[in-house]
């Protein structure tokens, strides 16, 4: 059992994220008995109900996306701690209400003031909330306030630094948690462990033998219902300036002095501070982007990106981006780092891949068209695990080589059922660590890098859809790499 004493706030407590993600987070949470008894929740949004049928609706959110088998006994215990108000987010009296309320659980719980407030909010209300919690004295820098705040922070490096004024005015760094919920995932974390607990692995992490590194983040997903703030975003923003960026930062970083928050987050921002200047020139030659055609999924038709939900008709949004870029340091120097995310692709898919040198053309090659690279792949999801290919002989022949694989299968060894990234990063909120969520100077330091992909394409027209649903994605993203006589890796 951790040491959480606490009252959990959600704004947005009756949106998409809280329904599919949080409430199903706390419910795992106490299943592992890993919230204890001075603890309750408050969510807060607009919609007129009672508790009673504010936790109807959360058990069935529950039940559908809990990895834990449904328990009345493990239900009643969260059911008793929660309270449902409803009020606009602009609306003093609610926030005077919300207070009133508060106190009484403090009271209930012992919770002693402390709280912690998830914005679980559209961007636009994250300002006003901070605001109006300051106005009513409900924030301040005594330590007993905390603030989680959903992504995107920001459009821009501009609208970023201004939110981020607006909330380090009601709450000090140390109590912002940006979330990126990547960092919540099992082999995302296991990224450091085994670069640093494994000697033979760090001693060739370097452009002394990596030829170049791959980041891939698939979905066969569309926009869904989320459309209105996607068709403003983009696969450049929505994933590229804070999931993949932050990958990448684990994967390039220098080994932390110790394994505490500000050196590890010290070592991902001077990763991101050496990512490579972007020329407009070196963008055009560079950087891919994709909007889907409709196509199939599965064997189902879905419509192209200009006829979803909240889309515009003619937009010029892209939904898939592939980049190449260097990480201009000491140990990177040289090694393109190609990158692609992409919605509607025909696989789900996140891994990294690290494709070492070849060898010296001087033995074995010339019986052999088969040697290949060695190659460590670390997937993410959907399956999780690492691969290590390497050359071997085919049994019964002189010199034939043929590819091989050493394969760690996670869910072989330790089960498939992994924690969600969302019960790791509320309980990690909760206890009071933030390693696992960003510092301001990484997301200042991500929004320069993307800023200047984003503000070049908002003047240069584009003829879109250029992939159908269900492909692999825009053939550019495959030239990219292509024209450097190198392959996107797969299986
Ligand atoms: N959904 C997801 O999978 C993911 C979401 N996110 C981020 O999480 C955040 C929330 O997203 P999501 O849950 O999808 O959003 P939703 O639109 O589903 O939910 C928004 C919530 O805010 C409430 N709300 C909106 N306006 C007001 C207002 N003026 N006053 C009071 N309540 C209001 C709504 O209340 P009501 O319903 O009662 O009107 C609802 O509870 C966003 O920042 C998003 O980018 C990040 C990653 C994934
Ligand atoms: O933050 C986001 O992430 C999801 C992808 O998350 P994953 O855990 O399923 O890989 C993406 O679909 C969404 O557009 C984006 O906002």
């Amino acid at each position: 059992m951790s040491e959480i004493s606490s009252i959990l706030v959600i704004f947005g407590g009756n949106g998409d994220l809280t329904k599919r993600k949080l409430f199903p987070a706390l419910y795992n949470l106490l299943s592992q008995e890993l919230l204890l008894n001075n603890f309750a929740v408050v969510s807060v949004s607009r919609t007129k109900m009672t508790d009673e049928d504010y936790i109807t609706k959360m058990k069935e959110s529950i039940k559908e996306f809990s990895r834990f088998e449904y328990d009345e006994s493990v239900f009643k215990e969260l059911k008793k701690r929660v309270k449902y108000i409803s009020f606009d987010f602009s609306s003093d009296e609610g926030y005077k209400n919300l207070k009133l309320e508060l106190e009484k659980l403090d009271s209930i719980y012992k919770t002693d003031g402390r709280r912690i407030y998830y914005l679980a909010v559209a961007p636009e209300y994250f300002r006003i909330i901070v605001e109006k919690l300051k106005l009513h004295k409900m924030a301040d820098d005594s330590g007993k306030y905390r603030v989680v705040i959903e992504k995107p922070f920001g459009k821009d490096l501009h609208s970023a630094r201004c939110l981020n004024e607006t909330i380090t005015e009601a709450f000090s760094e140390k109590n912002i948690y940006r979330i990126d919920h990547y960092l919540g995932k099992e082999m995302i974390q296991n990224i450091m462990v085994l670069r640093f607990a494994n000697f033979f692995i760090e001693s060739l992490w370097s452009n002394k033998y990596i030829d170049n590194v791959q980041i891939s983040a698939l979905e066969t997903v569309g926009v869904e219902n989320r459309g209105g703030y996607y068709d403003s975003a983009g696969a450049l923003k929505d994933m590229v300036q804070n999931h993949i960026l932050q990958l990448l930062t684990l994967v390039a970083m220098e080994p932390p002095v110790r394994l505490d928050t500000e050196s590890i987050r010290d070592e991902k921002l001077k990763v991101l501070k050496s990512l490579m200047e972007l020329t407009p020139e070196y963008i055009k030659d560079n950087v891919v982007r994709g909007q889907y055609d409709e196509g199939y999924i599965n064997g189902v038709k879905v419509p192209k990106y200009r006829d979803e939900y909240r889309v515009k008709h003619n937009s010029n949004t892209e939904t898939y981006v592939a980049l190449k870029l260097f990480v201009n340091n000491y140990r990177w120097d040289g090694v393109p780092f190609y990158i692609r995310t992409g919605k509607r692709t025909n696989r789900k898919l996140t891994e990294v891949v690290i494709q070492f040198k070849n060898m010296p053309k001087i033995l074995y090659y010339n019986e052999n068209k088969n040697i290949v690279p060695n190659v460590l792949v670390i997937k993410i999801q959907p399956d999780e695990g690492i691969y290590f290919q390497f050359n071997a002989k085919e049994p019964g022949s002189v010199s034939q080589i043929i590819p091989v694989k050493m394969d760690f299968c996670h869910s072989c060894i330790f089960g498939g059922n992994t924690p969600e990234s969302y019960e790791r990063l509320l309980l990690d909120s909760l206890k009071g660590d933030s390693t696992l969520f960003t510092r301001w100077d990484e997301v200042e330091y991500s929004w320069k890098f993307v800023d200047a992909i984003s503000t070049l394409w908002l003047n240069e027209s584009i003829d879109f859809p250029n992939y159908k649903a269900g492909s692999i994605g825009p053939k550019e993203a495959e030239n990219l790499i292509k024209r450097d006589n190198r392959e996107w890796w797969s299986r």
